[in-house]
């Protein structure tokens, strides 16, 4: 008689791990004959930093639309806590925890700073501050409730001082941290941030990082950025893409020695005539 195998009943017995907060298994998007991502799968754990890099064109931004929902994949599926998303919207994010960043700032340029931050905290009130800007009635208690929200995020970002200023007049890196602060209001479990530290200098860089950093004691992140210093100080794992395809996965330490990563930015430095950035 054979024993059964040790390894298979440890497996069997196994408890489930929880799924992650967020997953995105086998994407592929074409834009007419141009495949932008070929099977990409990606996964959000709670507490965690996962970064995206990959040199110009290799499909972060589309990854990054797709897990919004402003790209719907060819194929492929978007899972939150292991449950499947189908045909996720934009406007969907908030409602579920996730909060967002684009590149660039993208405020609302007739709102106000603290303004623009309400927008952010509107998931939690009952009315909505939606609603008020097309002058719906709202109560005196909802009101209340999204400027502390606002505020508490303001004052975290470091942004309060800058309630009443109009966006416009504020210096780009100020204008970053108002974004910031407005998906932090909403208070999410996973923040997506695209290109936070473009426009940024490199002592900002570094406040940045410290500061998403910390945001891990409540929150997952997934940060696409192409700063290799930023990525690789902060990310516990990273995914490398390069013309739409994962090169590489793993922990800042694997990446960084994988062949298959030196070759994509040696690649596209040649493509650049081998200018450093
Ligand atoms: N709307 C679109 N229509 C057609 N092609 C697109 C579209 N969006 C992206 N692409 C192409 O898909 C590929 C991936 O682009 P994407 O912007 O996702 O790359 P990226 O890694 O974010 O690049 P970068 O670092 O330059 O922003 C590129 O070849 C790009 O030209």
């Amino acid at each position: 008689m054979t024993l059964p195998d040790r390894s298979d009943t440890q497996t069997s017995t196994t408890v489930r791990e929880s799924p992650p907060l967020f997953e995105a298994r086998g994407i592929s998007v074409r834009f007419g004959g141009l495949t932008a991502l070929d099977d990409v799968s990606l996964a959000a754990s709670p507490s965690e930093i996962h970064g995206v890099i990959g040199p110009n064109g290799a499909g972060k931004t589309t990854l990054f639309n797709v897990c919004c929902g402003f790209v719907a994949p060819d194929s492929g599926t978007l899972y939150r806590g292991g449950r499947e998303l189908a045909d996720l919207r934009p406007h969907q994010l908030s409602g579920m925890g996730i909060a967002r960043t684009l590149q660039g700032v993208g405020l609302f340029a007739g709102l106000t700073v603290l303004e623009n931050v309400m927008v952010g905290a509107d998931r939690f009130h009952r009315s909505g501050f939606t609603s008020a800007l097309f002058a719906l009635p709202r109560s005196a208690a909802d009101e209340r409730g999204l400027r502390e929200s606002a505020r508490g995020a303001m004052r975290e970002v470091g942004v309060e001082s800058y309630a009443s200023r109009m966006p416009s007049s504020l210096p780009y890196p100020v204008q970053k941290k108002v974004a910031l602060a407005r998906a932090l209001a909403a208070a999410p479990d996973l923040l997506l941030l695209d290109e936070p530290a473009s426009g940024l200098g490199h002592d900002e860089i570094v406040e940045l990082g410290e500061f998403v950093r910390a945001l891990t004691d409540r929150m997952a992140v997934i940060l696409v950025d192409h700063h290799m210093d930023l990525v690789m100080s902060i990310c516990d794992r990273i995914t490398v893409l390069d013309f739409g395809k994962v090169v590489a996965h793993g922990s800042p330490d694997a990446v960084r020695n994988e062949p298959a990563v030196i070759d994509a930015y040696l690649g596209e430095q040649a493509r650049r005539g081998d200018q450093d950035e």
